[in-house]
């Protein structure tokens, strides 16, 4: 699968912060249970490998990638970990020739114009608009649909449920990004169930 493919499993995809296998895998589970099956860890924790690993290993309806990876190095870690796709908030000319070099379907970042026309020059037609909601948010998108119409988008960056609906009624966005499925206060007192129906209302959103 490309990354097109991958996103095109579900409207959301959840942006997941955790400190543990033990919270990663239920959370994993609930979210895919909520019928999000497409996950992504972020290298912002010391555990955030252990946690794509272990959801790799024990959730396997989950396709499970990372998040922040800023790096060559990163990237090499996070696929020997199981990752099936990366994501960046932003992309280097290193990064983008190493996700080419390494097969794995790769989002990278783009905040501008121009960072997309350099990113669809390296053959990336596919970008995280990050921070969306900081960076121009809908008005952005639909201002670059014309000029830049074969590329799509998954912003990610300050989107909620009630903002969500209006990012994927746009033509030029394949899906979200978020963590407002993984609330802080669910995910610390193992409320799995919070997780579940949470997922469950962002899976049923409708694209365009
Ligand atoms: O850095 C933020 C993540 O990409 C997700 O953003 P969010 O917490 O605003 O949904
Ligand atoms: C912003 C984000 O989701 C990332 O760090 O990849």
């Amino acid at each position: 699968m490309d990354m097109a493919a991958i996103a095109a499993l579900a409207p959301v995809i959840p942006v997941l912060t955790v400190e543990s296998r033990e919270i990663a895998v239920p959370l994993a589970r609930a979210l895919v249970k909520g019928g999000l099956s497409v996950l992504e860890v972020t290298l912002r924790t010391g555990a955030a490998l252990e946690c794509l690993k272990a959801i790799a290993e024990e959730v396997p309806e989950a396709v499970v990638g990372a998040g922040t990876v800023l790096n060559p190095d990163q990237l090499d870690r996070v696929q020997r970990a199981g990752a099936r796709f990366a994501v960046s908030p932003g992309c280097t000319r290193e990064l983008g020739l190493a996700a080419r070099s390494s097969g794995l379907p790769f989002l990278p970042g783009v905040q501008t114009v121009s960072e997309a026309m350099t990113l669809a020059e390296q053959g990336f037609r596919f970008l995280k608009f990050f921070p969306a909601d900081a960076a121009g948010g809908l008005t952005w998108l639909k201002a670059v649909s014309a000029p830049l119409a074969d590329l799509r988008f998954c912003p990610t960056g300050g989107i909620t449920p009630e903002t969500a609906p209006a990012y994927l009624a746009l033509p030029n966005v394949a899906c979200v990004g978020g963590s407002w499925v993984a609330p802080r206060g669910a995910v610390a007192t193992g409320d799995w169930q919070s997780a579940e129906r949470l997922a469950a209302t962002a899976s049923a959103l409708k694209r365009r």
